[in-house]
């Protein structure tokens, strides 16, 4: 069993919220055989031993999707316990970035309005994040459609 499967340890992850200038949010699907697998995400992934929350953004998001990231800021922690193990989501809001996002390790992706985000299937742990989508998009007029 890895370290991060022993009971009562916190997967820490780094979660990126990527919009683009309509407003749209990047999401990508698991690999079947992920834990979660098959199901749409926000890219990211876990932060390394000793590592920095945004330099574990920029890395993830170098390596999944092959765009730099220019402007990013913490946005807020969401934590979940699934039946094999608990994460903490920390979502970073990623506002400018350089290069077009491929899905470099086969993963499909899209671009999904605020709207569009309520009809695909998400982790547990990712419902409040699509509800503050929906609250950050009513309140922005120039926020995520
Ligand atoms: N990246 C990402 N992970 C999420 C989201 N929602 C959610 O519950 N998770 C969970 C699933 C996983 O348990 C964990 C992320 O781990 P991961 O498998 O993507 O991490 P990783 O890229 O380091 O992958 P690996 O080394 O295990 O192959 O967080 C999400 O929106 N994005």
């Amino acid at each position: 069993m890895s370290g991060e499967q022993s009971h009562g340890s916190v997967v820490q992850v780094a979660v990126g919220v990527v919009l683009d200038a309509a407003g749209r949010v990047l999401v990508a699907r698991r690999r079947p055989e992920a834990h979660q697998g098959g199901l749409w995400e926000f890219p990211g992934g876990k932060i390394e031993a000793g590592e920095d929350l945004l330099a574990a953004l920029r890395r993830e998001l170098h390596e999944e999707l092959g765009i730099r990231v220019e402007e990013a800021r913490h946005w807020f922690t969401q934590e979940h316990r699934y039946p094999d193990k608990s994460v903490a989501l920390q979502i970073c809001l990623v506002r400018r970035f350089s290069g077009e996002p491929r899905g470099l390790e086969g993963q499909p992706l899209r671009w999904a309005s605020v709207a569009e985000l309520m009809a695909l299937s998400f982790p547990a742990a990712n419902l409040p994040i699509v509800a503050a989508l929906q609250t950050l998009s009513a309140e922005l007029p120039h926020g995520p459609a």
